[in-house]
């Protein structure tokens, strides 16, 4: 693409868009800038990602398409008056701020279309799951926004009020899968393997048993009834797992989120 793409925020999100996109060739890597307040953080940027760094919110974002949001809810406010006197009415911002709306950003970029994205860290590794949302008259920059996503990673359109949920799940969710995946290790450790060694497998089976569902399609019940041999030791161990709460406390865990999600600001 020949535009040129300001990321406001080189923060652990930002930094993981970025890597994605640098090892795309959506854009040059020269077409690409990180605004970012922390000096450490642009250093990192600088010295690993190869793009543009700057301090200076107001000469980062001049003759950019495209602006990315990557800064926490308490910073947004700060952010968008900073520049909303100096932005143009054909910028487009792509905000990942989570619990904050389109129309909250409209109040201070009226003139603006934004589009509201939920990445997650695996962009990184162009493994991102990106929920996207925009208001009706941002077809053409959504289906751009879309292409854009879509070189680090899975993209999925939603309506805007299952942001939230989209945020706990996709988002928070890399978290919930890695807590997961340290108890498997943990459990490995103890039945004898070196940390390492246990991490080996863990993960390598963590792989597999997301890629038997994301390409078979199959309901993950249907995957595990090909493991499950009868009286075997995989249903014991399902079972104790079930006694001890492990769905019931996932559940509750995802509607702890999303519940505080509904109190972000
Ligand atoms: N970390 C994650 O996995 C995900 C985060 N999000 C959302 O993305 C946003 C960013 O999250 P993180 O990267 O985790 O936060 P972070 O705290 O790691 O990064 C925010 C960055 O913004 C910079 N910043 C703050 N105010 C600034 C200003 N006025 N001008 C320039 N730079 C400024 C900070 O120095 C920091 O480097 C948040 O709204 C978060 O809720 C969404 C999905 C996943
Ligand atoms: O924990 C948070 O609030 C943010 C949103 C999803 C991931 N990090």
């Amino acid at each position: 693409m020949q535009e040129q793409l300001t990321i406001i925020g080189g923060g652990n999100l930002g930094k993981s868009i970025i890597s994605g996109l640098v090892s795309s060739d959506i854009f040059n890597t020269s077409d690409i800038t990180v605004v970012d307040k922390s000096f450490y953080n642009l250093s990192y940027v600088k010295d690993n990602l190869g793009v543009n760094i700057s301090q200076d919110i107001i000469t980062a974002i001049e003759n950019v398409k495209w602006v990315i949001l990557c800064v926490q809810p308490r910073q947004l406010e700060g952010v968008l008056n900073e520049i909303k006197d100096k932005v143009t009415k054909d910028q487009v911002f792509i905000s990942t701020v989570t619990g904050t709306s389109i129309e909250e950003i409209n109040q201070l970029l009226p003139d603006n279309k934004v589009i509201r994205v939920m990445p997650n860290t695996g962009a990184a590794k162009k493994l991102s799951m990106t929920c996207i949302s925009a208001g009706k008259d941002v077809k053409e920059e959504l289906a751009i926004v879309e292409e854009i996503f879509k070189t680090i990673g899975e993209t999925l359109v939603i309506e805007e009020r299952l942001m939230q949920a989209a945020t706990v799940l996709g988002a928070s969710g890399i978290a919930f899968f890695l807590r997961f995946l340290r108890a498997m290790i943990q459990g490995g450790i103890q039945m004898g393997f070196h940390p390492h060694e246990a991490q080996i497998i863990a993960v390598q089976t963590a792989i597999g048993a997301a890629t038997l569902v994301a390409e078979n399609g199959t309901h993950p019940e249907r995957e595990i009834d090909k493991v499950t041999t009868p009286q075997g030791c995989t249903i014991e161990g399902l079972n104790e797992m079930e006694h001890q709460g492990l769905s019931s406390s996932v559940i509750k865990g995802v509607m702890a989120s999303y519940e505080k999600i509904n109190t972000i600001k």
